[in-house]
């Protein structure tokens, strides 16, 4: 591919610096298509077309300029793949989303060959016609809502038949839903068919954990912050991912998987955010430039440092084999080789089924070396960085109890979302990395090498699970997961609050 071909991808990375004066001016303008490939599938319908409906409502799709294509091998019509979205989105529909709903065709055609390829081409270059857009100066925006089989061919698909030319300031981009791959290997294998169609700088490798609230908040918060400069270098570090329901009727994909390649390896690792060194600046390559360092720092992982669960009931979905040795619950420990986390435990915790819904960071300290107030029985120091539910920042910390005596309790520093950002809408992940995509901004996108380097830490352990030399041990539905999960983070040092209850803010 000739490197002059992609002009506009390189004005972009120019752009893509978030805070820059630049990216807040440039306008992006001109026709785009948005085309949602296995438009008739699970995610398209929870989570691709509400975020486009969103940015819609909030004005950020343009009804002079975006058409919405869905493309998938279902025969249906489009008022058919219409009402499937309508039914999903709000039933309080505007005015204004009626609008959208013209806006929408369905073309449907097979991913391996190019006569539907070529039609939903045909369709997309009328709409561009249509909008007196000069050709190479249009965008299209290729969503792959569809299962990781298929993305080779269907990126030789577009490649071959609905390439926009670029040279008018347009473009061609391409956002791939996880899982990458199965392994490094596989990972490897895809990135390489891929990137034969694409260069880096089209490929959009969704983790919708990046496009969260407060992980996108974590840079502003580690590096705009003075006083935990010096703090952010200890004791131990958890990062934890329960939802207190099981694969709930998606066992068949589940089991292929597990909870490690599903959460862990990618939803989890991206935290790594957390435990990067400072960027030279907040363009998006210096920002993956220390991500991928860090996760190139990672210790192989010890067999004694995993603890694997399954739940009670999972092997009872017919989809699942009845042998089935996949973990729903899986806690590993990673260690970082360098100078800052050195001998500071990570503890990466998920699992299906447990006892509750919720994604946090959790930053242990120590005791106080030499404690005069007598208070470790009360609980460490924490600094906890809640994703969901209900976003929020607290600092668990001990403070004299209000009153005549002298004696310690355990509080808080508390920021609560929904309490200090009252009547402000927190944009839903899907939103935000669809609105990065069209604005060519790949900071919260995965990078090939940062992807590499996850399989890395990964793969070893996943095939010995894979091999069946690791076994899920079993823990009930509603639990916390194993108690053998609580004796190694226990073991890594963590220190359980025990007695302390914490009290939600109110007005
Ligand atoms: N669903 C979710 O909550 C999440 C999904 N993802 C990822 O998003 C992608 C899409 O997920 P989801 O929508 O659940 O997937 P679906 O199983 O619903 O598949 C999407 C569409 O792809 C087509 N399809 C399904 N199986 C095959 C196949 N074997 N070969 C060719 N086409 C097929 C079907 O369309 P048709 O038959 O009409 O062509 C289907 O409607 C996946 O990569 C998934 O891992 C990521 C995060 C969450
Ligand atoms: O990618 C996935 O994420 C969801 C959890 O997403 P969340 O935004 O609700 O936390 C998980 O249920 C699913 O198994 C996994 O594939």
């Amino acid at each position: 591919m000739g490197s002059g071909q992609w002009k506009v991808e390189k004005r972009s990375s120019f752009r893509s610096d978030s805070f820059s004066k630049e990216y807040e001016t440039v306008p992006e303008t001109g026709c785009l298509s948005i085309i949602v490939l296995g438009a008739s599938g699970d995610l398209a319908k929870k989570k691709t077309f509400p975020a486009l409906y969103n940015l819609y409502r909030r004005g950020f799709l343009q009804s002079n300029e975006v058409y919405i294509f869905g493309y998938a091998r279902t025969k249906i019509s489009d008022d058919d793949l219409r009402n499937r979205i309508r039914g999903d989105i709000l039933a309080k529909m505007l005015q204004s989303t009626l609008k959208m709903y013209q806006q929408i065709k369905y073309v449907s055609g097979s991913y391996d060959t190019e006569d539907g390829f070529r039609l939903l081409d045909k369709e997309i270059s009328e709409h561009e016609v249509s909008k007196n857009s000069a050709e190479g100066s249009s965008r299209r925006l290729f969503y792959l809502a569809l299962p990781p089989s298929v993305y080779p061919p269907v990126c030789r698909m577009i490649r071959k038949c609905c390439m926009n030319r670029a040279d008018l300031g347009g473009w061609t981009r391409i956002v791939i839903e996880k899982p990458f791959g199965k392994d490094l290997e596989s990972a490897e294998k895809l990135s390489a068919q891929i990137g034969e169609l694409f260069e880096e700088p089209q490929l959009y490798r969704i983790d919708h954990y990046l496009g969260k609230e407060l992980v996108q908040n974590l840079l502003v918060l580690r590096f705009a912050n003075r006083f935990f400069l010096p703090l952010w270098n200890r004791d131990n570090i958890q990062i934890v991912f329960r939802e207190d329901f099981g694969t709930e009727g998606r066992g068949g994909y589940f089991d292929e998987y597990g909870i490690i390649r599903d959460i862990i390896q990618n939803h989890l690792l991206q935290l790594c955010l957390v435990a990067m060194e400072k960027p030279v600046s907040l363009k998006p390559e210096h920002i993956r430039d220390e991500k991928v360092k860090v996760l190139q720092s990672v210790l192989p992982i010890k067999d004694e440092e995993v603890v694997l669960g399954q739940y009670e009931g999972y092997r009872d979905d017919p989809t699942v084999p009845d042998h089935s040795n996949t973990p729903t619950f899986a806690t590993v420990v990673l260690r970082i080789h360098n100078e800052r986390w050195e001998g500071v435990p990570f503890i990466l915790k998920a699992g299906k089924a447990l006892n509750s819904r919720k994604a946090e960071i959790r930053v242990q300290f120590k005791d106080v070396p030499g404690d005069i107030f007598k208070c470790q029985k009360q609980g460490r120091n924490e600094f906890v960085i809640r994703l969901q539910p209900s976003e929020a920042m607290y600092m668990k910390l001990t403070v004299k109890q209000p009153g005549l005596e002298m004696s310690t309790v355990q509080s808080e520093l508390d920021l609560s979302y929904k309490q200090r950002y009252q009547g402000v809408a927190i944009p839903e992940a899907y939103e935000r990395l669809i609105l990065d995509t069209i604005r060519g901004d790949q900071q919260h996108f995965v990078r090939r090498d940062e992807l590499k380097a996850a399989w890395e830490i990964f793969t070893p352990l996943l095939h010995r699970i894979d091999d069946g030399e690791m076994k899920p041990l079993q823990y009930q539905p509603g639990s916390r997961g194993p108690v053998e999960a609580d004796e190694l983070l226990a073991k890594a040092g963590y220190v359980q609050t025990h007695g302390y209850i914490w009290i939600p803010p109110t007005l």
